[in-house]
């Protein structure tokens, strides 16, 4: 591959979130992006994304610089390291594969060279590949944009792409070298000037504070089939089941020594406008038929918070029955095995 002076970045997952970082990338001039896409591949290889974008316009046909359908094999294929992997699928800890094999053939376990973006919801999402990787700089993505994948290679972004970037802490690396990857990543992202892409030092109290939204608006749209501005206007959903939710993360988050304050609670249950009738990425899954990414939303922080001691009765709930969905889904792809239905007939 010719020096061009720009990053090497590798997206994977080429959906509403990674379809539009990987757009943003190259509008930017400051890195060619290759995007690893799986049900979309067909749609995309042919004929491009399809996308509407409130911060880049209107694309017809738009391609990155290189679309795969797998993760390549750099060994395999004796290409250079990536400088960065940027992981933009769902992160669903309780589905295979999981994220440290599915990143490993462009991303081997004794990497030091790459540094690994995790633009993705969630707590402790880092973790398994501190364990896999262990010299690799992981840095979080915090996203707050509005995307959806509406058709394969149809993209609708409704809302600004905003986005917290920083290091996760690694024992194993100096925490200058992971911050100044971090800082590196930000200023390819925010080369083409239409996004709002920040550093940020405090990783954990960025995740706990989205976690406010996401363990709790999240699930309860995902389980009523309702968006947060109709979720708003049923009766019972806000003072029943999102403002205890939203207490629970608060408090869970507070014995963990992030300090959100009890504002935080009205500010999130407002911050979308009523009539733009969000639906949440969980509820966008539970419409697919798509696997949801309960664990890492509502899963882990249920798990801190209960080990701290916090009292969390409503997200136990929420916990509960999105585990039950999501073997509901698992069933209807045949992925687990049911005794067949007995006819009890005449005795
Ligand atoms: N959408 C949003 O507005 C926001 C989303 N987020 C977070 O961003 C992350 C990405 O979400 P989003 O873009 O909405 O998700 P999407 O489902 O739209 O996109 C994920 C993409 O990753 C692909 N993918 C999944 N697994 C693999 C695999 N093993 N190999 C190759 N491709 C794979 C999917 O393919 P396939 O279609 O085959 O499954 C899909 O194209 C999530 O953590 C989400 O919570 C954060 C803020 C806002
Ligand atoms: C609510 C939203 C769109 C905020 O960025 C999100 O994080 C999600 O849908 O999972």
């Amino acid at each position: 591959m010719a020096d061009t002076g720009k990053k090497n970045v590798l997206v994977i997952g080429g959906g509403a979130v990674g379809a539009i970082a990987a757009l943003n990338l190259e509008i930017g001039g400051l890195a060619t992006v290759t995007v690893v896409l799986r049900s979309n591949f067909k749609a995309v290889s042919e004929a491009g994304y399809s996308i509407e974008s409130c911060d880049h316009g209107t694309f017809q046909g738009w391609k990155p610089s290189h679309v795969r359908n797998k993760v390549p094999d750099i060994t395999r294929e004796t290409l250079p390291p990536y400088d960065y992997v940027v992981l933009t699928t769902k992160n669903i800890p309780d589905i295979p594969p999981t994220i440290s094999s599915l990143i490993s053939p462009a991303l081997p376990t004794e990497n030091t060279h790459t540094t690994l973006v995790l633009i993705q919801n969630g707590l402790n999402i880092e973790k398994p590949i501190l364990q896999s990787h262990p010299h690799t700089p992981v840095i979080s993505g915090v996203s707050l944009i509005g995307s959806a994948e509406t058709d394969p290679g149809t993209i609708i972004q409704d809302d600004k792409d905003r986005l917290f970037i920083g290091a996760f802490r690694n024992p194993h690396i100096p925490f200058d070298l992971e911050s100044s990857k971090a800082r590196e990543f930000v200023k390819i992202y925010s080369a083409g000037g239409k996004t709002d892409c920040a550093y940020s030092e405090n990783v954990l109290y960025d995740r706990w504070r989205k976690l406010v939204y996401n363990a709790c608006l999240n699930p309860i749209c995902a389980i009523t089939g309702l968006d947060t501005g109709r979720i708003r206007l049923a009766g019972g959903g806000i003072e029943g089941l999102v403002r205890p939710a939203m207490k629970e993360i608060v408090e869970a988050a507070a014995k963990k020594g992030v300090l959100l304050g009890e504002e935080v609670v009205g500010f999130m249950i407002e911050v979308d406008p009523l009539e733009i009738y969000l639906a949440p990425s969980m509820l966008a899954d539970v419409r697919k038929g798509n696997f949801i990414e309960f664990e890492n939303l509502l899963g882990e922080p249920l798990r801190e918070g209960k080990a701290a001691g916090v009292p969390m009765p409503t997200l136990e709930v929420l916990y509960n029955i999105c585990k039950t969905i999501q073997w509901r889904t698992k069933e209807a792809r045949g992925l687990v095995e049911i005794p067949p239905k007995r006819n009890l007939g005449t005795q």
